[in-house]
């Protein structure tokens, strides 16, 4: 389930199905299926019965996008709906499923035209100009037409990709390129990681897959898959009644250098209400003396701070100060579980001693760079990080085997055994200071819990953005959701979680 594949597997799974089967039958499927959801959305938005439906433009590209496009056109036209066509028709000969498809939409009542008519109001436009097979950004009259779909307010419906995105990054392709915005996207065979990343979210809206009955024996095993609470939900154990606070692990967010208090307050509070036993926040500076909102939390002095047996979480606030450096030091030489933010990580980026101490530790480390950061550590721009995502994540998990969270729209979640995953929850309200602080707080929570890596990355980053949801839900967002809302939203979360899972505690270890 959530499987994604890369353009290269799925054009594979296509080959081997399509020998199997008499020419034209995959675009048939991915034609009828196109035309189910299309239907579905044209009755949502047709109102009451007595207004008359509006018509539906179907924009077809040069290639098999667009035969796919043809044969919705066709299907639309013979359920009674009043479709026109934009063809952009190839200068090569098409395929001979393509030019059947374009026989077939010619033979309805679909009406063809060379520009969209000015001033009409579409029920729908279908988006078949270029699918996986687009190799340079879009130019011309092609895109003048994307141009104009994105100023229309109706339901766009991609078909297998928004025209202009790339399917493996969620990057729009080329230099100065142009991609539909679509409101849903139908996409063929398997679901694809540029969907659900980077610019991928806004571009493909609603993501619907329709396999057109191609086998799973056809797709390899999925490397990356959509992150969901099935990936993770065992690691939910109710709590024994004999618990204490001595059973939940210790966290110590190591950061706060002088005027930077707050971040590791955040990350600190994050781990208390995710249930980390008990939680310290040990400043790099001296600063405040306690948390007048949670006196739960635990201030130290970091360079006297005794780490054995404590998760730490460093980097929020942290500033690049001499000290601040030897306590990362002495914080990546330990075998405790560590969690990497911020200052933390930019210091690992600038300094090759760091770097070596990072690769070498033998407890777990778990890094949440965002883009830039994570360009840092690469030695790379951040629109070199953006433009590939999943190898960017993939790439640091390797060089340093640890478990990596690339922040952002559709934030990837990479293990050093080169598994991925790729976050569908959350919301522009996380684009807010201090929300990566909290989740920083709750990964070290999860893992001084005892939280394998891998689950306290997917759990963190899945729940992290399902807060948000629900907040932005009760009106607390997007606009103006502040990181400070989150612990809270993030306990319900995890607690419904736990009350979930089977009613099974794990007694203490004393
Ligand atoms: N072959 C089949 O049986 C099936 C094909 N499928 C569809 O086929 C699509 C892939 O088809 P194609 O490989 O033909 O590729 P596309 O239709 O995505 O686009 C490639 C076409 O656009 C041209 N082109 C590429 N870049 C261009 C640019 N910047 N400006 C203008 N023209 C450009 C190419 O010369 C080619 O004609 C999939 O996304 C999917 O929609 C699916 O229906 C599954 C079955
Ligand atoms: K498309």
């Amino acid at each position: 389930m959530g499987a994604l594949f890369s353009v290269a597997e799925i054009r594979q799974a296509e080959q081997a199905a399509a020998a199997f089967l008499p020419q034209g039958s995959l675009m048939q499927r991915a034609g009828q299926a196109a035309a189910r959801l299309a239907i579905e959305l044209v009755g949502a938005t047709a109102g009451s019965a007595s207004v008359p439906p509006r018509p539906v433009l179907v924009l077809a590209g040069p290639g098999n996008n667009g035969g796919d496009a043809l044969e919705v056109a066709a299907n639309l036209a013979q359920a009674g709906i009043d479709v026109s066509i934009i063809h952009i028709a190839s200068a090569a000969p098409s395929a001979p499923e393509t030019a059947q498809a374009l026989a077939r939409a010619r033979a309805g009542t679909a009406s063809f035209a060379d520009a969209i008519p000015p001033d009409e109001k579409w029920a729908l436009v279908v988006d078949g100009l270029f699918g996986i097979g687009l190799a340079r950004s879009i130019v011309g009259a092609a895109r003048t037409i994307v141009e104009e779909v994105n100023a229309m307010e109706c339901p766009v419906l991609a078909l297998d990709v928004p025209s202009g995105l790339d399917a493996d990054t969620g990057a729009v392709i080329g230099p100065d390129g142009i991609a539909v915005v679509a409101s849903h996207t139908i996409t063929f065979i398997g679901d694809k990681p540029g969907l659900h990343t980077f610019t991928g979210r806004d571009h493909a809206g609603q993501v619907a897959l329709a396999r057109l009955g191609v086998d799973d024996a056809l797709l390899p095993a999925a490397s990356v898959h959509l992150n969901d609470p099935s990936l993770f939900e065992f690691a939910f154990v109710p709590r024994a009644h004999s618990s204490h606070k001595g059973s939940f692990g210790d966290v110590a967010v190591v950061g706060g250098a002088h005027g930077m208090s707050g971040a590791p307050i955040l990350a600190a509070r994050a781990a208390l209400y995710s249930g980390a036993g008990r939680v310290f926040v040990a400043a790099i500076d001296q600063g405040p003396a306690y948390d007048p909102v949670q006196p739960e939390l635990m201030f130290r002095d970091a360079a006297s701070l005794g780490t054995a047996g404590t998760t730490i979480v460093a980097g929020p606030g942290m500033g690049d100060s001499a000290n601040a450096i030897r306590i990362l030091a002495k914080a990546l030489d330990g075998e405790e579980p560590l969690v990497l933010d911020a200052d933390a990580l930019n210091l690992v980026a600038a300094s090759p001693d760091l770097q070596v101490r990072l690769a070498a530790r033998s407890g777990i480390a778990l890094l949440t760079p965002h883009p830039l950061e994570a360009a840092r550590l690469l030695g790379v721009t951040a629109a070199v990080v953006q433009g590939d995502r999943l190898a960017a994540a993939r790439e640091i998990a390797a060089r340093y085997d640890a478990y990596v969270i690339l922040k952002g729209s559709g934030t990837i979640i990479a293990m050093p055994d080169g598994e991925a995953a790729i976050n569908p929850t959350g919301n522009p309200g996380l684009a807010s200071a201090g929300t990566g602080d909290v989740l920083a707080g709750l990964c070290g929570s999860l893992l001084a819990q005892g939280w394998p890596g891998r689950d306290a990355a997917l759990a963190a980053v899945w729940m992290h953005g399902e807060a948000a949801d629900r907040l932005v839900a009760q009106g607390a967002g997007p606009i103006g959701l502040t990181a400070g809302e989150l612990p809270a939203a993030i306990r319900s979360v995890l607690n419904r979680m736990v009350e979930q899972r089977p009613r099974r505690c794990a007694l203490p270890q004393s």
